[in-house]
This record gives C-alpha cells, structure tokens and sequence, in this order.
C-alpha cells in the first residue's frame, strides 16, 4: 500500500455497498433537514380554488374600460356569490375569484366613484389570478425521495396539510481523537500540549452533513488503549471517524489498530492536505460491519477530507443525492501555485468580477493552518504535476451548501 491513491478512487471504495439506514415516522416540525425516504404526493390542489394576487376589483376582462359597479365584497377566507356581467367585486389578496369573473385589477388602476369602479381599458383575461393547481397538481409528485427537507420543502408539506413524514434516521457517528498532547477548552495549558479544535469542527460538520454523533471521545497514544476505544465506539455507533495518528510515526496507533482488529481498505491519498487518511471496517459484537475513517490530525487535513469523504458516506447513508458529491463551478485564479504528485485542495474565497468568478487563495495553504479554512467559500481543485497562473481557471467546490 505504498502507492498513493486517487480521491475518486478512495471515495468509491468507501461509498461501495453501502446501505442506506432505515426509515422513521417524524412530525414535520421535527423533520427539518432530514432526509425524505419515500416520495410523497400531493394529495391537494395548490391553490385548492383560483384566487385573486393583488387587492383590487374582480371583472370579466370583457367588462374592461368600463364603469362597474361593485356588487360584492370578498375577503380571503369567504366564499364568493357568482359576478354577473357588467358588474365588479371588490376583491382581497389570497380570496376566491367569484365564478363568472376571469381577471382582477389591482386597486391602484382603479377609480372608485360612488359604488362604482372605473376599470382601465385594457386588461387582459387570468390578469392577477393564481389558479386552481398552478403551484401543484393533485395526485403529482411533491417532493422526491432523498429530498433533503430544507425550509422550502417545509412549507411545501404544510400547504398540503401533512403532519407527519418518513425520513432516514439520522446516522450515528462515533467521533475519536488521538493525541495525548490535545486537551479541551476549560483546562489550562500545560507545555506541549494544545486544545482540541478537530472535535468540535468535526461534530459541527457531522451535523450539517445529516449525522448524529452518538459517542464522542479520546484515544490514549498507546497500542493497546486505541484498539479498545475503536471496538468500543464500533458499538455504538454506523460510522466510527478518527482524527490523527494514521501516520507513519510510531506515536502513530490507529491504522495499526483498525489493521488488527478490522481492515483497512486503503491508506495513502494523493491528496493534498489529507494524505494519510485511512478507510476501513470494523466488526461490532452484533455482526454489523461498521465503516471507519481516519482523518489525518492536522486540522486543515481533517477540515478538506470530511468535506470530501464523510459528507459523501452520510449522503449514501441517507439515500440523499444531493450530499454524493459538491456543487462544482469554474473560477478565475487569483493566484498562483504548482503542485507535485498530490492533488492539491486549497482553501478560496470566492468574489464576482468583470467575466465572472475569481478564486482567492488563502496565504498559507498549510495543513495546521485553520484560519485558511475560516471563512473559506470553495476547494479549489489542482491537479497534481500542474501549474497554475493568475487568470487560469480551475475547478472549484463550493462548500456553501448543506
Ligand atoms: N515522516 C512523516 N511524517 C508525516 C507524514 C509523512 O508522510 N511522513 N505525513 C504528514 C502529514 S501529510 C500529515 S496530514 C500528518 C498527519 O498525521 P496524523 O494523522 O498521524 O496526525 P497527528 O500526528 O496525530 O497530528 C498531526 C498534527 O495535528 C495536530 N492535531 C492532532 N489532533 C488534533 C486535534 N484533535 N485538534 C487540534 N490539532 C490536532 C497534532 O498536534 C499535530 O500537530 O502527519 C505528517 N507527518
Ligand atoms: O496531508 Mo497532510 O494533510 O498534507 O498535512
């Protein structure tokens, strides 16, 4: 395993044969960013009844241009009598349009004389209306299965009046790191040692990209100890991700680990920040096979390749295509930079210009330096053994997305 291996080729090692997790019932008020697993459909006409855009008067558009007068007042939430010709309805945003009418004039354009509107002379038949079903059709798909359940889909569901959905369970995580030199914020810092910023970054990450982080915890830098953490967080958990020591020094334990009590699947990307990562597997006591990531510790590596691997395993997990691969859009560098035989991730800002995108790098692409990933809108992909100049375009993964 000494050759490096592609991102692509990784990725589909990890994501293969994975099943996606089951299903549960939720109220839909709990259902916010959960994951559809069957598509519904819509059992109403949205609008149920065609219905007035503007506050205004209701006509026949054959009426236009003359004095109506205006035999009705309908609010939203009433229900209309039929408009005879020659005649107008005062009508409000959202009410039914009386039968016998096909347009409304928005109030604005109308001069009101006595109990009479003066309609302009021209206005054209659906003016204003919202019809019956024109949103959505009784019996269409509403939303599609893995449909991520964002704000939008939210209301969606409600103005079908459906309580309750079938969503993926979220999958569980068990998140470890290793480093007896990485305390968490609260205690004082002894010499050497520094806080825990890979935990909460990850578990942020998790979160966004659909995971439950069920178990949470530190390895000891020692052999024995990291074996026994690994196989107790299997148990716990789908997924168990490690940060650091999947390199090659000897404080180095979990590949060792994951080597001796699961298997390790691939070690050694050509991936730049992100090179040691490790995927694997490991067994539970209950027979599942549990997927594991180790994530190199330097914090920038453990940032890029969470973004590049553990939101594509939760999007398989979750059945949710929107989370297997992130939106991709071409950039103008505004840098310059050359690469060796590692694909190189850098950390840009993103900004429109005269013709278009340009990506700004962070100053120093270092794989300890967290502030490049502060504030960081894409990936820009390098291609290993390439030159980039300002002005050239380069591929870029927007990390703006769920
Ligand atoms: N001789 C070699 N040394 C290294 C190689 C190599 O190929 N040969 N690869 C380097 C690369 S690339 C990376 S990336 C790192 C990754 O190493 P590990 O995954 O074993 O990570 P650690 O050694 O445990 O830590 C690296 C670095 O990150 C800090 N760290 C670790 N965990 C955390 C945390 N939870 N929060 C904040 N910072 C953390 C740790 O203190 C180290 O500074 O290996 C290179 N070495
Ligand atoms: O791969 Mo390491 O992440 O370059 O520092």
């Amino acid at each position: 395993m000494s050759e490096l291996q592609s991102v692509e080729a990784a990725l589909a090692a990890l994501i293969k044969d994975v099943s996606p997790v089951e299903a549960e019932t939720l109220p839909c008020e709990q259902a916010g960013r959960r994951v559809l697993a069957e598509e519904v459909i819509a059992r109403l006409d949205v609008p149920p009844f065609d219905n007035s855009a503007m506050d205004g008067y209701a006509l026949h558009h054959e009426d236009a241009g003359k004095r109506l007068p205006i035999v009705q007042r309908i609010a939203a939430g009433s229900e209309p009598r039929p408009l005879s010709r020659g005649t107008c309805a005062r009508i409000f945003t959202g009410a039914p349009l009386p039968p016998g009418a096909d347009c409304v004039v928005m109030q604005e354009k109308v001069e009101v004389v006595d109990d009479a509107a003066d309609v302009p002379l021209q206005v054209p038949a659906d003016n204003n209306v919202r019809h019956r079903g024109s949103d959505v059709a009784a019996g269409a798909v509403l939303l599609e299965a893995g449909q991520r359940l964002d704000a939008a889909a939210l209301g969606h569901l409600a103005s079908q009046g459906v309580m309750e959905v079938s969503v993926r369970r979220r999958p569980r995580v068990a998140l470890l790191n290793s480093g007896d030199e990485i305390i968490e914020p609260g205690q004082p810092l002894a010499a050497g040692q520094i806080y825990n910023s890979n935990r909460p970054m990850l578990k942020d990450l998790l979160q966004r990209f659909g995971a439950e982080v069920s178990f949470i915890a530190s390895m000891p830098d020692d052999a024995e100890g990291t074996r026994a953490m690994l196989a107790l967080a299997a148990e716990q958990a789908d997924v168990v991700v490690s940060t650091g020591g999947v390199s090659v020094g000897e404080e180095d334990h979990v590949k060792a680990a994951i080597e001796v009590i699961g298997r390790l699947d691939l070690w050694r990307l050509a991936l730049k920040p992100g090179k040691p990562l490790a995927l694997g597997r490991l067994d539970t006591s209950d027979g599942r096979e549990v997927r594991f990531v180790g994530l190199p510790g330097n914090p920038v590596s453990s940032f890029v390749a969470a973004w590049l691997f553990l939101r594509p395993l939760m999007g398989a997990l979750l059945a949710c295509p929107n989370l297997a691969s992130l939106p991709k859009l071409a950039a103008k560098a505004a840098f310059s930079t050359r690469t060796g035989p590692r694909w190189h991730y850098m950390r840009v800002t993103l900004s429109m210009e005269q013709g278009g995108i340009t990506a700004h790098a962070f100053a120093d692409q270092g794989s300890g330096v967290l502030s490049s990933c502060v504030g960081a809108d894409a990936l820009a992909v390098v291609p290993a053994d390439s030159q980039i100049e300002p002005g050239d375009t380069v591929e870029c993964l927007w990390l703006r997305s769920d």
